[in-house]
Order: structure tokens, then C-alpha cells, then sequence
């Protein structure tokens, strides 16, 4: 079994640089579905299992796909004729591949997909990636696991209204509506950078779209978009969670290629923590504290505190003096990582839908378990200020999301391994392999 071992008490000093974001990049490569003409050109592609993963659900349906891993480069010819179906194969690795579904019923009339299901941090249904495609004519089966959409020629355009700003269905309906007959306006969506980096994305590729990143988007349908060459936005997410670990360890770290805007809500929870934040022109710098204080945090979509920097922060909270509150609005059931805290000697409990957080806690190293991918990084960060050695197993879901953390942390001081107990002798591991082993492709 591979496991983490991490060493608490060094305080992390030096430069970071974070890497393309997940959450661009996914809907980014499915996008390039669309594009029935040229070649598309993905660059700052995070190595991840994910991005195996979705490479290999464009393979499977007939797209030519390379990943050029070392110049985090992905090339995309989706020119010709595609199959339009997704098995539950790669959605039960990776749900995001449900965003298959927007691009080939715009661009063939037909897609089907397995079902999500749940998943560890809540039951993460579709209904309204659905409803909106049954707004522009399509017609929607669900049975067997699958879920079929169909329609008679193009999709048209409409006006459609998200009952909550879901990421997911905003970028399914936004690439849809991007090749439906006439002018879709989509109503209460999702304001997160990466939905505007799709659009970016989408717009490159001949598509008319405006207002991403507002609460209202209008899409003037085209009739065929071309591949075309794209940077993927850095990820804040993976720059959110340096910037706590050089809080907790009261450290002073420069994430580079971070972006503020993006971050707003982390800074400023960070700042009334007393933690020390400096923009800077090359990115983040962070210095850390022996003082941090007691904060609430409430999580909600953006531009509120991210859901995806809730366990990270709550690691956080368990340094700072007094009581905190955490209050997650956006998952049901986002706070497994609590009882693996509790096993590092947290003084913390749930109550409904938020965690009271009792601080200061004097952590200890433990075998720890993941339980999904930001809970993996939090019990890393919980582990860094851990009395002793803390072991942190089921690592496949950090694959998923966070390249080389191991290394990373490693060079700015944290006294941190990978290993492979299934190995007769304990090898540390590179962590860069562990994204396309974790894919199993
Ligand atoms: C690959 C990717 O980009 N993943 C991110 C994306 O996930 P994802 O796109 O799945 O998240 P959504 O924004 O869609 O989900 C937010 C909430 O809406 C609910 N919902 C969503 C769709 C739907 O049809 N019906 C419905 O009820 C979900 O159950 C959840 O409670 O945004 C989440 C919220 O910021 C992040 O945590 C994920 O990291
Ligand atoms: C929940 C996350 O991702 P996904 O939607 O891909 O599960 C995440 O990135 O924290």
C-alpha cells in the first residue's frame, strides 16, 4: 500500500509554482468534442489522473488524443466522425465526465452517458445539466445507469433559469448552447474562473459568448467551431492550499503564477486569521504565524469561500486559538475528514451542516485515511504541524487532483515521503508516475 509520511514541525520557506487548474482543464479538453474542424492545442495541462482519465473517455469515442506529459501539452482531433456514448467505466473515475454530454448532443443530435451516482462528499446530481438541455428541444431518457439525450436536428436556443449556480451544468449548457440555433440565455449560473476560462475557450473556437463570469450568460449559437490553441488558467485551488501550508507551519512561501482575483475569499479569511498576505507581481506570498486566530467560514459559490478549500482551511482552524465554525452550503456531505482529524487528537464536532472547530489543538502524527481529494491534501497539512510522523493512505484521490505535491512540499523544507509498502524494501516513490498509475490505463 503507498502511503504519505510526513513529519511534523519544519516551517516551509522559499517558491511554489502552481500548475494549470483541474477544474479548467477537464471541461477544456471536452470541449474540444465540439470542434469538428483543425486541431486544438491545450497547453499548462496539469499532469493528473484526470486528465488521463477524460484523454481516455475522448479516445474511446473516436478522437485522437496525445499527451504530451512533459511540455504539459494536450492535442485534440476531434474532426473525425465521433461515437456518442461515455460507460460507466470512466464516469465512476471521474464524474466530470459527464461533461461529454453538452458537446456531442450539439454536435450530433445523440449522447449518452452513464449515470454519476455520489460520490464521497455528497450525492452530486444532474437534474439541471438536464434540464437545460430538455429547454432547447432535446429529449432526456434515463434508465439501465444511462442517460440518453436526443434531438431532431440542431438544438435552439432558450431561456433557461439554474435553480442553484451548478459549475457542471453551466459548462454542459454553455458548450451546448454554443452550437444550438439561435441565442440561448442562461440565468443564475455559476461565476467561478474556470467557467470563464471555457468561454475564453469556447469563444477562440468561433463560438458568441458573453457575460461569463456574471450571473447571466448569453450564447449566440454558431453553426461549426475549429480547434484552436489554449493556455488553462492557473489553479486556485492548488494555490489556496500552499498558501495554508505556509500558514500553518508559519512559513513564508511565494506561490508563483497564483492568482489574487481568483482567491479573494481565501485571502481574506486568511488575513483575519493573521495570517500575512503580499500580492506580488510574480504571485502569493504567504508568511505564516504562531498567533493564528479563530475564524467562521461559510461556503458557498463563487466569488464565496470555495467548497474545494474547506478541509484545507479547517486544518488551519485547528491551529488557531478559540472557536471556529465551518459551514458547508454546498455539499451535504463534505466533512469525512473530520473523524481522520479526530484521530490526530482534534478537538472538533460536527452539528448539522457546520464543524465547531476548538482550538488550539496540539495535533499528533496518525495512520490517516483520505477521504476524498482536498481531504488528502488537509491531512498532509494537519501532518505538517503533527506531533510525530502522520501516514496518510488512499492516495489515489490526491492523484486525481494535486501534481507532485510530495516533491513540492519536500523542497520548501517539509520532511515528507511517498512509499510503497507492497515493495519488499520502503522505496520512496516519484510522484509524478502516481497520476497515470492512479488512471489504471
Ligand atoms: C470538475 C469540477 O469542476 N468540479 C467542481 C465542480 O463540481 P460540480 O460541477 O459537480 O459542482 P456543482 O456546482 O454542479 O454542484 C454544486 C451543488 O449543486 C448540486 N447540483 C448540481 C448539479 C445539478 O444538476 N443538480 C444539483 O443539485 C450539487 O449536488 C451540489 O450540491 O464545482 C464544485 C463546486 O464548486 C467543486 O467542488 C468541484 O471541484
Ligand atoms: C470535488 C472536486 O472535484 P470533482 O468535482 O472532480 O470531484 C474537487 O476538485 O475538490
Amino acid at each position: 500500500m503507498e502511503k504519505i509520511i510526513v513529519r511534523g514541525g519544519q516551517k516551509l520557506n522559499g517558491t511554489v509554482r502552481v500548475e494549470g487548474a483541474k477544474n479548467a482543464v477537464l471541461p477544456v479538453i471536452a470541449a474540444s468534442l465540439i470542434a469538428s474542424e483543425g486541431k486544438s492545442v491545450i497547453k499548462e495541462v496539469p499532469v493528473l489522473a484526470d486528465v488521463y482519465t477524460i484523454n481516455e473517455v475522448l479516445r474511446n469515442m473516436n478522437a485522437d488524443v496525445d499527451f504530451d506529459a512533459e511540455n504539459n501539452t494536450v492535442y485534440v482531433d476531434a474532426s473525425k466522425r465521433l461515437e456518442t456514448e461515455a460507460p460507466f467505466e470512466y464516469v465512476r473515475k471521474m464524474r466530470a465526465s459527464v461533461l461529454v454530454l453538452g458537446p456531442l448532443l450539439a454536435r450530433y443530435g445523440h449522447a449518452k452517458v452513464a449515470m454519476p451516482g455520489g460520490c464521497a462528499i455528497g450525492s452530486r446530481p444532474i437534474d439541471l445539466h438536464l434540464k437545460g438541455f430538455e429547454a432547447m428541444g432535446a429529449d432526456i431518457h434515463v434508465g439501465n445507469g444511462f442517460v440518453e439525450a436526443k434531438v431532431d436536428g440542431r438544438l435552439q436556443g432558450a431561456k433557461i433559469y439554474l435553480d442553484m449556480p451548478s459549475v457542471g451544468a453551466t459548462e454542459n449548457i454553455m458548450m451546448a448552447a454554443a452550437l444550438a440555433e439561435g441565442k440561448t440565455i442562461l440565468e443564475n449560473c455559476a461565476k467561478e474562473p474556470e467557467i470563464v476560462d471555457l468561454a475564453n475557450y469556447l469563444n477562440k473556437m468561433g463560438a458568441r459568448i458573453v457575460g461569463a463570469g456574471t450571473e447571466t450568460i448569453r450564447i449566440h449559437g454558431v453553426e461549426k467551431l475549429c480547434g484552436v490553441e489554449h493556455s488553462i488558467i492557473p489553479d486556485r485551488i492548488e494555490a489556496g492550499t500552499f498558501m495554508v501550508a505556509a500558514a500553518i507551519t508559519g512559513g513564508n512561501v511565494l506561490i508563483e503564477n497564483a492568482v489574487s482575483e481568483h482567491l479573494r475569499s481565501v485571502i481574506s479569511k486568511l488575513e483575519e486569521m493573521n495570517v500575512k498576505v503580499i500580492e506580488e507581481e510574480e504571485g502569493i506570498r504567504v508568511i505564516g504565524s504562531d498567533d493564528l486566530k479563530a475564524t467562521d467560514i461559510k461556503t458557498l459559490p463563487h466569488p464565496g469561500f470555495p467548497t474545494d478549500m474547506q478541509s484545507q482551511m479547517m486544518a488551519l482552524m485547528l491551529r488557531a486559538k478559540g472557536t471556529s465554525v465551518i459551514t458547508e452550503t454546498v455539499f451535504e456531505n463534505r466533512f469525512m475528514h473530520v473523524e481522520e482529524f479526530r484521530r490526530m487528537n482534534a478537538n472538533m464536532k460536527i452539528e448539522g451542516r457546520s464543524v465547531i472547530i476548538e482550538g488550539l489543538s496540539d495535533l499528533q502524527g496518525a495512520e490517516v485515511a483520505a477521504t476524498d481529494l482536498r481531504a488528502a491534501a488537509a491531512l498532509i497539512l494537519a501532518g505538517l504541524v503533527g506531533d510525530g510522523h502522520t501516514r496518510v493512505t488512499e492516495l489515489k484521490h490526491l492523484d486525481r487532483g494535486y501534481v507532485d505535491i510530495v516533491g513540492k512540499l519536500a523542497a520548501l523544507g517539509a520532511d515528507i515521503n511517498r512509499i510503497d509498502e507492497s515493495k519488499e524494501s520502503v522505496q520512496p516513490v516519484l510522484d509524478i508516475s502516481n497520476a497515470r498509475i492512479a488512471a489504471e490505463f
